[in-house]
């Protein structure tokens, strides 16, 4: 049974439609154990993060970064960090912001690099980029063309049950299957 946390924040909404998603993805592949962790609960779910062998981050992007609760949450791992706990596990994030670039690259590069720091192996989307030839259209998965994780775009007046849209979350649960399908692969490693 391969493990697979989903570590989200979500200030309004939004966020929380794209981790629902990427974990949908996740708990859709056979034998896979997919949690999903609200930041705020992090306290009471190390156990779950430190028995994972694959943990996705995600969070909105906030002034060109990662969201401060979800910071926050990166910041308490250093004692983890000091002991390399996390090395050698699964690592991939998930971020959305209000703009169609909106500086969201700098939230993934935030959270491989922090990856990095833990000695994780990061897995990326996977996916060639949608929505950037002349017959693409806005309904292409990955329309946003990241590839260090999965992108989403939510309009700043929109609520969560329309943004962000449904090519996004379907991006997002892409995200989730490829982990959760790494993972197995690397317990049987
Ligand atoms: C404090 C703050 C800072 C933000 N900074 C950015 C930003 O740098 N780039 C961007 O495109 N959107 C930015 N936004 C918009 C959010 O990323 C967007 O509304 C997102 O959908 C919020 O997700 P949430 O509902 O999960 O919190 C910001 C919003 C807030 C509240």
């Amino acid at each position: 049974m391969a493990r697979v946390a989903v570590v989200f924040h979500s200030g309004y909404g939004h966020t929380k439609v794209q981790a629902e998603a990427v974990h949908r993805g996740a708990a859709a592949v056979a034998g896979t154990d997919a949690a999903l962790i609200d930041v705020v609960d992090y306290e009471r779910n190390w156990d779950l993060l430190d028995r994972a062998d694959a943990v996705i981050f995600g969070a909105p992007t906030y002034m060109a970064g990662a969201s401060a609760p979800f910071k926050a949450f990166l910041d308490a791992t250093a004692s983890r960090w000091a002991e390399q706990r996390w090395k050698d596990k699964l690592a991939a994030g998930f971020t959305n912001s209000a703009g169609h670039s909106g500086d969201k690259l700098s939230t993934l590069q935030q959270f491989n690099l922090f990856a990095m720091q833990h000695g994780m192996i990061w897995v990326g989307l996977g996916l060639l980029p949608g929505h950037h030839t002349s017959t693409g259209t806005a309904e292409d998965l990955n329309r946003l063309a990241g590839f260090l994780g999965a992108m989403a775009q939510s309009n700043a007046d929109q609520a969560a049950d329309v943004a962000p849209p449904p090519a996004d979350r379907r991006t997002a649960e892409h995200l989730g299957r490829r982990v959760a399908e790494a993972a197995a692969r690397w317990r049987q490693a």
